[in-house]
């Protein structure tokens, strides 16, 4: 007797619609930085057809191909800032917004704005931040200093132009008034990944939790997407221990290189970037603490079911605790070696 679910079993669900990159694909614990590369740009058209979006938006499957495939073009390979943090920050945009139930909460449209903001959020980035087109004068800074978040508004740049190439624009079946509201969700999603801008917001995300947020004022909407954005971008300290350590490594791989160019240059980085004086296990502790936990706190706050997220991110500064102990009672010298984290 042939028992039916083995039979279901054997039929390959290679069509798109039973993607099978893995069981925990769309789980919170899901690590998007284990997949394969080359299986990363099925997994983002995957994520927009899961959503539903593809058929709501009649995106014709040859122009999504090529809007990915020209996003990925777009990523230079710096150690963090590169393709694989772009599909990790989608990949967590995808998680909340299926397991957050957003669709019943924000618009079709709020929702395709968030996973391709997230794809696009870094587009181009060189490995430096924000201070840094400004003391080294860069091409961006003369374009953007006068606004702020130089990065950011180049990335937004770029993901114009990628959409303003011919056979890329997925939004191409939408009508004016969507296309339009569209791009302002994507320009003020982009923008919201500036930590500085983060940081301003705060107080009032800390408000809406504690009265409660009301969900038919745009105002409230647009913070909500800003907040997401955040936790997506810093999604990686929510995986098990692994990805936060191996994390660490490359952010501070690519934060050293801009302290040695820094001191080239005869600037004085910061600390954080500094190779000589960083104590990476106290830094990612402080960005923890300061940076990634109230923005994990305040969505577990609005969804009780992204609990389990900020329980993990709590789980690892335990761990960075421990790390520091061990670094401070080893007396390692203050090098990046970052090899001892076991
Ligand atoms: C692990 C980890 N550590 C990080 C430590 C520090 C900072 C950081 O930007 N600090 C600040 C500290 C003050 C106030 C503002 C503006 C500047 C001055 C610089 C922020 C980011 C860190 N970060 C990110 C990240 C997220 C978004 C953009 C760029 C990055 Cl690198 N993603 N992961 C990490
Ligand atoms: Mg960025
Ligand atoms: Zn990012």
């Amino acid at each position: 007797k042939v028992d039916k679910e083995d039979v279901k079993k054997s039929i390959p669900r290679s069509s798109l619609t039973m993607a099978n990159f893995h069981p925990d694909f769309d789980k919170f614990v899901y690590p998007p930085r284990l997949l394969e590369n080359n299986l990363k740009i099925k997994a983002c058209i995957w994520m927009y057809e899961d959503l539903g979006l593809i058929s709501k938006f009649h995106i014709p499957m040859r122009t999504l191909v090529h809007f990915m495939l020209m996003v990925r073009k777009g990523y230079r390979d710096p150690p963090y800032h590169n393709f694989d943090h772009a599909f990790s920050v989608m990949h967590h945009a995808y998680l909340i917004a299926k397991n957050l139930q957003l669709n019943s909460k924000l618009s079709d449209l709020e929702v395709i704005a968030l996973l391709t903001a997230s794809i696009c959020h870094d587009l181009d980035h060189r490995g430096t931040n924000n201070a840094f087109q400004v003391n080294s004068h860069s091409v961006l800074a003369s374009l953007y200093s006068s606004e702020g978040s130089v990065l950011e508004r180049h990335h937004f740049a770029q993901a114009m132009c990628i959409l303003n190439t011919s056979g890329c624009n997925i939004f191409e079946n939408m009508s004016r008034k969507e296309y339009v509201r569209t791009l302002d969700l994507v320009k003020h999603i982009i923008l919201a990944t500036d930590v500085a801008s983060h940081l301003q917001i705060l107080p009032q995300l800390e408000k809406i939790v504690e009265e409660g947020m009301d969900l038919t004022n745009t105002c409230q909407r647009e913070l909500l997407l800003a907040l997401c954005m955040t936790a997506c971008d810093l999604s990686d300290q929510t995986k098990q221990w692994e990805t936060t350590k191996n994390t660490a490594k490359l952010i501070y791989k690519e934060f050293f290189s801009q302290g040695d160019m820094e001191k080239r240059m005869g600037n004085n980085p910061e600390i954080i970037h500094d190779r000589e004086r960083a104590c990476v296990p106290q830094l990612q502790i402080n960005f923890m603490l300061h940076i990634a936990q109230p923005v994990y706190r305040i969505l577990a706050a609005l969804f009780p079911v992204y609990g389990e997220v900020y329980q993990r991110v709590q789980l690892n500064i335990g761990r960075w605790r421990r790390v520091e102990k061990e670094f401070k009672s080893r007396g390692l010298p203050n090098t990046d070696s970052l090899d001892f984290l076991t």
